[in-house]
């Protein structure tokens, strides 16, 4: 990457870029699973981009942490006990700490390096490590869900890269069948679901996966976020058999003017409230027919 512009090449959209004005390189590193680069840029804070893949920017991560966060625990009345694979940079821990009827959260990440970073260059995202009820294990997402014992959780939350890489695994069929164990009956995951524009055949496989695992409801919802190319990206929201999860009409509400939400120093909501949770939901006609015929 040369001082100037950062544009986002990969296989996983071809023909089209997002780039970014790069103002200075902050971190460039290699560890065992991936590349690993930090670049201050021109108008969207810093940003984290993992082999070639923007992962997060500081200005618009809040779209992204707070819906695959708040879209399944506020789904469900009490959370208790949840798991994050992968979202090694803490923004998931930090929105799931918002909610004080949450008693622990694991939380397992493959690479190292990627939570070092993110305490080094954000801060503000990292601050979900400082919550007492964090327990961070580095290592492979497949392998802890394969351990945990059968129902240890209310709600399982997937902040994985992308199928190209080392996330491949947190896509495959076995792997959900090992979040559906690891939950309670009525217990909610949240994946990352890849984008409507670009990823319908994905999106169609994961769909038929998780009807075949999930025994409850099989969901898929979607968030705005400017610097992910198409400026969509999606979630699969599931729930095991058992109590009942209307995934569109949140149970537990933590919206901005909640002072819960408002706890501690991790600053107010910026983006999720209870009808963009419902809104979420409603799907264009050409993913409707893919997503809500399966
Ligand atoms: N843990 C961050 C999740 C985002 C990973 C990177 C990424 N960026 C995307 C843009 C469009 C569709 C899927 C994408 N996946």
């Amino acid at each position: 990457v040369i001082p100037g512009w950062f544009s986002e090449i990969s296989p996983m959209w071809p023909g089209e870029a997002h780039s970014l004005k790069v103002e200075k390189i902050l971190f460039q590193g290699k560890s065992d699973y991936q590349d690993v680069m930090v670049f201050q840029s021109a108008t969207y804070g810093k940003v984290l981009v993992l082999d070639g893949v923007i992962q997060l920017t500081e200005r618009d991560e809040c779209a992204y942490q707070e819906m695959i966060t708040h879209l399944p625990l506020c789904s469900i009345p009490n959370p208790k006990k949840v798991l994050v694979v992968g979202g090694g940079d803490g923004g998931v821990l930090r929105e799931v700490a918002r909610h004080s009827s949450v008693e622990h959260i694991d939380i397992c990440e493959i690479d190292k390096m990627v939570v070092d970073v993110s305490k080094e260059f954000f801060p503000d995202v990292a601050i979900g490590y400082e919550d007492p009820r964090v327990t961070l294990h580095i290592g492979d997402g497949v392998a802890f869900l394969k351990a945990a014992p059968e129902g240890s959780y209310d709600a399982v939350i997937v902040d994985s890269s992308d199928p190209i890489g080392p996330a491949q695994e947190l896509f495959e069929k076995p792997f959900f069948e090992s979040i559906a164990k690891a939950l309670r009956p009525g217990g909610v995951v949240c994946t990352q679901a890849e984008s409507m524009w670009l990823h319908m055949h994905i999106i169609e496989d994961i769909i038929t996966n998780c009807r075949q695992v999930f025994k409850g409801s099989v969901n898929y919802a979607w968030t705005t976020v400017p610097t992910y190319p198409s400026g969509v990206i999606g979630f699969m929201l599931c729930s095991t058999e058992g109590p009942e999860v209307d995934f569109k009409n949140p149970v537990n509400a933590i919206d901005a003017n909640d002072n819960e939400s408002q706890c501690k120093s991790v600053g107010p909501l910026k983006f999720y409230n209870r009808e963009i949770h419902s809104a979420a939901f409603c799907l264009p006609s050409f993913a409707k027919k893919v997503i809500e015929a399966k």
